[in-house]
């Protein structure tokens, strides 16, 4: 890839943020600096980032163009005063954080720092990731369109209108990968309680989940016309699907989930 995003400072090189970095790294990054004080964490970026353990340890001359924030929501109150010396300088901030506001974001960086709330999910590893995000008020066309090229580097974008909106997306796209990786789960423990051989369940399982997302990717038909053409009417499929769509079953409780997700979305606000 020819592109080369602008100078980024990245504030935690955990699962998230390493995700991303892996993504922008591979489209050509003119210069990275990762603050992450567990240095195995960020160990697979040696040589290609300038790794440093906190904010003082950042290079004086380092300018960002974007500080991405990929630490905790809970760590932000402690963690954020001492980026706030980019802001002036028309640092864009991005965050990843779970339900963090903007206004308690800029409590901290400053009530003038330009901040897009963004939620991406972990398939950003593989560049399949969805993100929606939102751009506060202030944000520049420039800062917007810098946001957009660095979440493109990872997978799928959607803004969002309203800030509020990113609190069920962090339920449905930020969680759903887990929530897919439990179906894998489940579905190898069933194969394995009707007798099948652990390693053939765990194939099965696998491939199954990745072959219908690949399917679901590639085809240009609803998820529930995919779903009908494996239903064979009065078939096996049919048996268990009038199982999982009992009216309190799998309809219900995913709803139930997704609520649950979103408020605590919200309660994480600050
Ligand atoms: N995991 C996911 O699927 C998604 C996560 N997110 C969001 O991304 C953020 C990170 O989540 P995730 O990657 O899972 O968490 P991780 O715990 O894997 O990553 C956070 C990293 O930040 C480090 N860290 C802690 N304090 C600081 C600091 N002051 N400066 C720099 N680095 C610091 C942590 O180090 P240490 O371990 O030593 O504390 C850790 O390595 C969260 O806000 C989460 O809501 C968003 C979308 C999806
Ligand atoms: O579970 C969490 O809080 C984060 C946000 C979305 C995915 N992981």
């Amino acid at each position: 890839m020819s592109e080369t995003l602008p100078d980024l400072l990245l504030i935690g090189c955990g699962k998230m943020g390493g995700a991303m970095l892996s993504g922008w790294l591979e489209r050509g990054l003119s210069r990275a600096v990762v603050v992450e004080p567990y240095p195995a964490s960020a160990a697979a970026f040696a040589g290609r980032a300038s790794i440093v353990p906190d904010a003082a340890s950042i290079p004086a001359d380092f300018r960002p163009a974007a500080v991405i924030l990929a630490i905790k929501p809970q760590e932000a109150p402690a963690s954020l005063p001492a980026f706030a010396r980019f802001a002036p300088g028309g640092a864009l901030f991005v965050s990843i954080m779970a339900g963090r506001s903007v206004a308690s974001m800029r409590a901290a960086l400053g009530e003038r720092a330009a901040v897009v709330r963004a939620m991406p999910n972990t398939p950003a590893a593989v560049r399949q990731g969805f993100t929606a995000a939102y751009a506060a008020p202030g944000v520049t066309d420039a800062q917007k369109a810098l946001a957009d090229a660095l979440l493109q580097a990872v997978g799928e974008v959607a803004w969002v209108a309203e800030e509020d909106q990113i609190n069920p997306v962090t339920a449905v796209s930020g969680g759903g990968p887990a929530y897919v990786f439990l179906l894998a789960e489940v579905l190898e423990k069933a194969a394995i309680e009707q007798g099948l051989p652990a390693d053939l369940a765990r194939r099965m399982a696998r491939a199954t989940v990745a072959g219908s997302g690949a399917l679901l990717a590639a085809s240009p038909q609803d998820a529930a016309d995919l779903r009908k053409a494996v239903t064979s009417p009065k078939g096996t499929t049919e048996r268990a699907l009038n199982v999982l769509m009992e009216p309190d079953a799998w309809p219900a409780l995913m709803s139930k989930a997704i609520a649950a997700a979103t408020d605590r979305a919200r309660e994480l606000a600050g």
